[in-house]
């Protein structure tokens, strides 16, 4: 069988990151890498790469662009617990179009002044071929806190997200031409899928709370496949919890439901908590006025399962994955 992007970076890449070098170290594996640097505190670094014609049409607003490219790691620093302390930027571009580069900054920037996660540096290139972008975010932890990681999810704890999903699938559905909008919502879907807001507050206030969290940009199965399987769980999702945007309702039930489950760009945070913390999860969610959504439980029995009125199906964790026929 073809590799695939996780089984290829299992193979090839995560046995260089040796624990061995740094003791507590959190390596090749979670949404972000951890590194004790005593005394007080750990850093949490991680980076996201964005690709022309593959993460972001060509035509795409600039300013939207550069919010995205820094919002996606700051995601995934939430998604960890970390408090962003800074990023760098790696950018690739073909030609100088100066009113471009002013409204990408621009984007980047106010994301960037909004979290204080200046930006400290990076690298700027030439390209033969399209855009890219590479951003690297770094947050701290403190040194007593091992942070949200994937492994952390336990028998019986809620699981919870923290918005709700397949508005950015349904947007890129519309604009790749292989879903009919006949009532023009793309003006107000697409901007779910061009400017996510990262859930920085929520991933920090789930410290001491939550046990594991994922941030879901490949699509919620396999996300939270991922927690499970780092986690050696196995959970029951409950089919009419999960949040639906109201505004989909107007789209084929079944399209909805598979950008429900499987579509990506989402950037909310999936985490799961023990039952006992539920009216603290329901306090964080008040106090940062975000409606938050429980789904389901972990369980021991391994795979992940969906319960529709009294029977379960199993759920095949089905994602975005690069190298997968259906991403091209
Ligand atoms: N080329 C690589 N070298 C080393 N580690 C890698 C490489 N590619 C990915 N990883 C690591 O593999 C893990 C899984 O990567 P993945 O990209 O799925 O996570 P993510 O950034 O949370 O998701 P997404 O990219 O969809 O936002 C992460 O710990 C990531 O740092
Ligand atoms: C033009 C265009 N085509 C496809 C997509 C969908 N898409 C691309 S990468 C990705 C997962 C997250 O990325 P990664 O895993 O690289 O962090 C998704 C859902 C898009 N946003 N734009
Ligand atoms: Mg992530």
């Amino acid at each position: 069988m073809a590799l695939g992007e996780f089984s290829l970076i299992d193979r090839y890449f995560k046995r260089l990151a040796s624990p061995a070098s740094m003791p507590g170290m959190v390596g090749v594996g979670d949404d972000a890498a951890i590194l004790p640097i005593s005394p007080g505190h750990k850093l949490v670094v991680c980076k996201d790469v964005l690709v022309e014609g593959r993460h972001f049409f060509s035509d795409v607003a600039p300013d939207a662009l550069g919010h995205k490219s820094l919002a996606v790691n700051l995601s995934d620093l939430a998604a960890m617990g970390a408090k962003p302390i800074g990023c760098l930027l790696g950018l690739g571009v073909p030609t100088i179009n100066e009113t471009w580069l002013a409204s990408f900054a621009a984007g980047l920037g106010a994301l960037a002044d909004r979290y204080r996660c200046p930006l400290i540096g990076g690298d700027t290139v030439a390209s033969e071929q399209g855009i890219f972008i590479s951003v690297t975010a770094l947050g701290t932890l403190h040194e007593k806190q091992p942070g949200l990681l994937r492994s952390a999810a336990e028998v019986g704890d809620d699981i919870w997200v923290s918005g709700p999903l397949g508005v950015p699938d349904i947007a890129l559905r519309i604009l790749l031409g292989t879903l009919a909008d006949p009532q023009n919502r793309l003006p107000g879907l697409r901007v779910g899928l061009e400017r996510p807001e990262p859930r920085v507050a929520l991933g920090q206030q789930l410290l001491g709370v939550a046990n594991a969290a994922i941030d879901i940009s490949d699509g919620l199965t396999q996300d939270l496949g991922h927690v499970l399987q780092a986690s050696g769980v196995g959970a029951v999702i409950d089919l009419e919890q999960l949040p639906v945007d109201q505004r989909l309702a107007v789209f084929d039930p079944s399209v909805v439901r598979d950008a429900v489950l499987y579509g990506g760009d989402v950037y909310e945070l999936c985490f799961t908590v023990p039952a006992q913390y539920r009216p603290r999860v329901i306090a964080v969610g008040e106090s940062l006025g975000l409606e938050l959504f429980r789904i389901g439980k972990v369980r021991r029995q391994p795979g992940l399962f969906a319960q529709t009125d009294g029977s379960l199906t199993e759920l095949k964790p089905k994602g975005f994955d690069h190298f997968a026929r259906s991403a091209r």
